[in-house]
Parts: structure tokens; sequence; C-alpha cells
């Protein structure tokens, strides 16, 4: 097992058999446990769950973000600068991992409060990250192209704004700095990790759009992280549903909502009636998320299962795909789609 099959044409990132373990003081929680994907350059890819299933922690891991007391187990991550062109992170130094941080993988994060510095402007943040990946010479080089990158965000009134300190900024506006931030560097890859949920609903929206727009526009990939169904619908070419730190299912977006075949997914899905509606929480489904340091041994999902059979306690189970872009992790699968051996990864 291990490696894993993975079905992008030109990916831009590639995931295979990752697993992050945290070392607390109560034990070692498996966050991480055997996840692979890939990224299709261009395409918005979705990572949904419930709250500590390990969204966060994958994305990190893709840039090897993860501090002590994690660590990234095992596994194997490919960054693709350009088709056929393969960077392998796990080999990379610290040093060669911070000139791609934040310049050709950026992240955005839920709060924009704490991405920005207080005590500079905006204008100096920007020019900063230009700074620090050599795009500029010095600071002041950089607060020409700040304002085109506020512009990019649609924030009024750029020339004013670019010396504004982040207190003058609405929370709006304030993300909309960091998304400009984030785009300094000519990034490839965006990572939004639940990038509006600290944002009222109007606002939300509208940041939503401004991504989607930026992504059209600039050429980026995304990689968006939420667990708001409506916005995976809204905004995602590709979807992997996570539980406890597993894929359990990836699909198309619209695949997922019209045939989900995990059962996880389809109490996900049930949840939320109407996925145009924005709900905020996934918290109608029964049953809690399982200890990651004492997990339920065979399949993670078995103590929440309509349709638990013996071999779910027991024995992890396979990832069947059950067309070209469609796979699920559940034993219910393996009869329909025998040779297992070939399909397991
Ligand atoms: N620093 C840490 N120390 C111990 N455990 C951690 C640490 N960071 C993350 N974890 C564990 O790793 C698991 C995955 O966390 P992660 O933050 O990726 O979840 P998530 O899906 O992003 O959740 P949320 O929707 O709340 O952001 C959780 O069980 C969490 O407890
Ligand atoms: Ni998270």
């Amino acid at each position: 097992m291990g490696g894993g099959m993975l079905r992008c044409r030109d990916p831009i990132v590639e995931v295979r058999d990752l697993y992050v373990n945290f070392y607390t003081y109560a034990g070692v929680v498996k966050a991480i446990y055997g996840v692979s994907f890939c990224i299709e350059r261009g395409e918005t890819y979705c990572l949904v769950g419930e709250t500590g299933c390990g969204k966060s922690v994958t994305s990190r891991a893709l840039t090897r973000l993860i501090q002590p007391p994690g660590r990234i187990e095992k596994g194997e991550i490919y960054y693709y600068p350009e088709p056929g062109k393969r960077i392998d992170i796990m080999r990379l130094s610290e040093e060669e991992l911070r000139r791609i941080r934040g310049a050709e993988i950026a992240y955005i994060f839920q709060d924009p409060g704490s991405a920005l510095d207080p005590l500079y402007t905006i204008g100096y943040q920007i020019s900063e990250t230009m700074l620090v990946h050599d795009m500029i010479k010095k600071i002041k080089e950089g607060f020409t192209r700040a304002v085109e990158l506020l512009k990019k965000t649609l924030i009024p009134d750029p020339e004013r704004r670019v010396k504004s300190y982040p207190h003058e900024l609405s929370g709006g506006m304030k993300q909309r700095a960091v998304i400009s931030m984030s785009l300094a560097n000519n990034p490839k890859l965006i990572i939004a990790d639940e990038p509006t949920t600290a944002l009222d609903v109007t606002i939300q929206a509208q940041i939503m759009e401004l991504l989607r727009e930026l992504k059209r526009r600039e050429g980026l990939t995304l990689l968006l992280i939420t667990h708001n169904m409506g916005l995976v619908a809204e905004m995602c070419d590709r979807v992997a549903v996570m539980y406890a730190g597993i894929i359990v299912e990836e699909a198309p977006t619209e695949e997922l909502f019209s045939n989900p075949l995990h059962p996880y997914t389809q109490l996900l899905l049930r949840a939320v009636p109407d996925p145009t509606k924005k709900i905020e929480k996934l918290e109608s489904i029964p049953g809690t998320v399982p200890n990651l340091i004492h997990p339920p041994p065979g399949c993670r999902f078995h103590p929440r299962c309509p349709y638990m059979a013996e071999i779910c306690r027991q024995d992890r189970p396979p990832e069947i795909w059950v067309n070209e872009r469609h796979r699920v992790a559940c034993w219910r699968y393996i009869d329909k789609h025998p040779n297992p051996a070939r399909l397991i990864h």
C-alpha cells in the first residue's frame, strides 16, 4: 500500500500517503492518517469536513508548515511550478521552502487581523513580502506595486490605503489587504483556509466573489478550506471530504452533491438540505468526532456509521475508484468494485 493512484492530468500539487502526528502530553494525536490527493492546475479544489478533521493541517503540510509538537511522519509531497517540472517538498531545505512559501504558494488565513502587523502600514507590509522574496531591493520600491495590488482586490482609494495601518481598515478591507499581500509575489497556488469565517455574511460573499474573480484573471489555482457546503457548491471544481484525518470521498463537486457515496458525506449533505443556503456549522450529525489519540480501529467512521459491518471495526477500508474521478473509502463499495488489490492505495 502507499503511494496511491492519483488522477490529475496536470497537477500543481500531489500528496501521497501523508501522515501527520502531534506529540502532546496526553498522547500522540494521529491527525492526518494516510491522505492522498492531487490538485489540477487552474482548478478550485476544496477540503471540507467538520472541525478537527485535518483540513488545516493537510494544507499546511503542503509547504511543511507544521510546527512542533507536530511532525510529518510519512508521505510524499510534490509541487509542480510548471507542467512536468517536479519539486520534492519533503527534500527541500528550510531556506528553499521559505522561497516557495508566501511566494509561489501563498496562504490566506481566517483571521486577517493576525496576518497583519499593527505597527506597519499596509504598503510597508506588502513591500516587505516582496523584499523577502527578492522582488524588490528596497521597501520604497514596493509602494507603487502595492497600490496596484490593492487595486486588484478592489480596495477603494488605494493610494490612500497603502499608507493606512491595519486598525484603520474594516475586517473586510483587512482581508482584501491580506489577499493583496498574498498576490505580491505572483503565486501559482493560493491556499485559503476559511478565509471568510471571521467576517460578516455580506462581506463573506464579496470576498468569495473577489477570490473567484482573481483566480480567473490571474490564472491561479485555489485550494479552499471550508466547512460550508454552500461555498463548496458555489466555488469548487472538485471536493475532498475529510473525516478524522482521512479523505473519505473525493469527486467533482456536482457529482458529490448528486451522488454522494460515503455514509459520512450523505449525512453531511442531509445536514445541509439546500447547499445554496449558507449554513455555517455542520452540527446535526449524530455522534462526535473521534479522539485522535485513540482513534477507532478499522474505519475511523464506524462508530457513527449507520451501515457499520464487522469488517469496518477491523480493517481500514481501501480507496475505491467508482469512476475516473470519484473515489470513496468505504467497505460498502468493495463488492461492486472487485479487484481491490488494484484499487487499494
Ligand atoms: N498544535 C497541535 N497540537 C495538538 N494537536 C493538534 C495541533 N494542531 C492540530 N492538532 C490536531 O490535529 C487535528 C486536525 O486539526 P486541523 O486544525 O487540521 O482541523 P481542521 O479540519 O482545520 O478544523 P477547523 O475546521 O476547526 O479549522 C485536530 O484533531 C487537532 O486536535
Ligand atoms: Ni482549520
